[in-house]
């Protein structure tokens, strides 16, 4: 799918919304513990009953790498029961020497050689260049560097100044001469609104991957106020709070419940803005 696709799709459900699939097996409601795949048969109910609300699904692949061989059939199994308009990220965070991260690349976009084609993965700017670049030869193919991260620890390294540049100023900056705003998006967390006005003026035309609302914390609207672009440029994350809002037979109509909620805010958002 590329940027005006996605536009499109975003104008067309009236929402920016990315549902997080990260599943534990532990908190998943009783009755799906007769399924021979709980964890896909709680994936295929949410992706059901929310696929027409939200534009992206984003499975964290450690959920499913946790569980061995088993999960990694449930997550090629999640992403074939994906609708092929809704966009699909790997949040992977891969990235290696050169020959690795060409592995890495295969093992997320290939379908022939994996079974699984996503349209994009997350993947960390610390090793470089050479890193990043084997992601970026799969034509129609995303690219979602970290940037500046939701979590605290993000403090530790990202916001460091080194040549009058703070770390993750310097990712947005360099990263730009790899690939240009049809490929590369960014991950900026909710939980730093204040610096999205700082981010647009180094990336204002890319799409930004946003996690850190309802259960981190982070504030939809605030993160819009400076995030927007003309295309939107958002996708906004929620994983938890969606996916655990109800524990009962009815937990899918309950995270449908929740979704529609963001939604509606998104719809007023858009509205508000003249995107839609
Ligand atoms: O900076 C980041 C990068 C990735 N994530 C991931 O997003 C989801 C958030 O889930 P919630 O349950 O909505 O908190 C999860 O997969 C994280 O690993 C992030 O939170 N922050």
């Amino acid at each position: 799918m590329n940027k005006e696709q996605l536009f499109e799709q975003i104008q067309k459900k009236k929402s920016f919304l990315c549902i997080g699939l990260d599943p534990v097996l532990d908190k998943l409601p009783k009755h799906l513990l007769k399924y021979n795949d709980p964890i896909l048969e709680f994936n295929k109910q949410l992706i059901d009953a929310t696929y027409d609300l939200c534009i992206a699904y984003k499975p964290n692949t450690a959920f499913y790498e946790s569980r061995g061989v088993k999960g990694w059939e449930t997550l090629v199994n999640t992403w074939k029961h994906i609708p092929k308009d809704v966009f699909t990220i790997a949040d992977a965070k891969r990235g290696d020497i050169g020959n690795t991260s060409a592995m890495y690349a295969e093992a997320f976009f290939n379908e022939e050689s994996s079974q699984m084609s996503f349209d994009s993965i997350t993947v960390a700017p610390y090793m470089g260049k050479d890193s990043v670049s084997p992601f970026l030869e799969h034509p129609n193919k995303w690219v979602i560097l970290l940037a500046l991260t939701s979590n605290e620890g993000s403090q530790d390294f990202q916001i460091k100044q080194s040549d009058d540049q703070k770390l993750y100023e310097q990712v947005l900056t360099t990263s730009q001469k790899w690939a240009n705003s049809e490929q590369m998006m960014y991950v900026v967390g909710a939980t730093k609104p204040e610096e999205f006005q700082n981010i647009r003026r180094l990336v204002p035309d890319h799409f930004l991957l946003v996690p850190g609302i309802g259960a981190q914390g982070g504030s939809l609207s605030a993160v819009c106020q400076n995030g927007l672009n003309s295309r939107c440029g958002l996708l906004v994350n929620s994983a938890r709070n969606i996916i655990y809002a109800g524990n009962g037979l009815d937990f899918a109509e309950k995270a449908r419940e929740e979704a529609l909620v963001l939604q509606q805010e998104m719809e007023q958002i858009l509205i508000a803005s003249k995107l839609i």
